[in-house]
């Protein structure tokens, strides 16, 4: 097993759904923590941590409000969703000893910094982890395009996507139990197969800057520090 960790810098995309745990919509405590413990282990190993959060887990919650709803307008509730998000999640990251930063793509100064690229790169320089909220701020684009733009600014070398299935299938595993898992498949392959994990925006960002991403189960424990440490787990999506 590899003593030192395989990367310098990493961009990781945290699902806005996995923080509900158990429960229906919200931030289940118990959840949260345990996702900064993993975090905290591959920021005291010396990795420097940036991450996007989604914001399904919230969205889902106000989501019958926005059925015909503008689409913009919805977009612009979901970006909101995950800037409430990324406060929760720095909150419980200094609790734990470590040092977040929040930026926000939408200006919403009185409560979080705006996104500024060199003050990102000096913070994670610092070791301190930067948590991007409200996506790219703009509507009708993922978190997980956010992770891939934000990943290929602050020149990460991996994209981590921690979502909840544990890597890149034939077919949705949910939908399909026949589906069978990749270790690795390159964007160009995914992208033609059309496979559901990330939206082709994404996939088309990462492939252009040759930066690779890894699927993995955010719920099995120790998975993040595995995949940090370059051992083998979840799926390498790679140009
Ligand atoms: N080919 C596939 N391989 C793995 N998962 C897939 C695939 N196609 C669709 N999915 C679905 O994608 C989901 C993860 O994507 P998404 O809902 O965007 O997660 P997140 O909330 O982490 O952004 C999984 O729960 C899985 O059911
Ligand atoms: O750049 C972005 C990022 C997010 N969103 C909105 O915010 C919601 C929450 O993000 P996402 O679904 O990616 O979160 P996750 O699935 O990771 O919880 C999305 O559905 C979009 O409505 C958006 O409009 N632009």
């Amino acid at each position: 097993m590899p003593s030192s960790p395989a990367h310098k810098r990493i961009l990781l995309k945290l699902s806005g759904e996995a923080l509900m745990g158990d429960d229906a919509f919200g931030i289940n405590r118990a959840t949260i923590v345990r996702m900064v413990e993993e975090v905290a282990e591959v920021v005291n190993s010396g990795v420097q941590v940036a991450v996007v959060i989604g914001g399904g887990n919230i969205f889902r919650g106000v989501a019958g409000g926005s059925v015909g709803m503008d689409r913009a307008t919805a977009d612009y509730m979901g970006m909101l969703a995950t800037v409430m998000n990324a406060l929760a999640l720095a909150d419980t990251m200094d609790k734990s000893g470590l040092t977040a930063r929040v930026m926000s793509a939408i200006a919403i100064e009185q409560v979080v910094e705006p996104y500024v690229r060199p003050k990102a790169l000096q913070y994670l320089e610092e070791g301190k982890v930067v948590i991007f909220a409200a996506g790219t701020g703009n509507p009708f684009f993922t978190t997980d395009t956010a992770a891939a733009l934000r990943g290929a600014e602050i020149g990460a070398e991996l994209v981590l996507k921690a979502t909840k299935v544990d890597g890149v299938y034939s077919a949705d595993p949910k939908k399909d139990p026949s589906a069978r898992r990749y270790s690795k498949i390159t964007f160009d392959d995914a992208m033609a197969q059309n496979l559901g994990i990330m939206d082709a925006t994404a996939f088309a960002l990462c492939r252009d800057q040759k930066l690779p991403i890894k699927v993995f189960s955010i719920f099995k424990h120790g998975a993040l520090k595995r995949v940090v440490m370059g051992e083998d787990e979840g799926t390498l999506v790679y140009a």
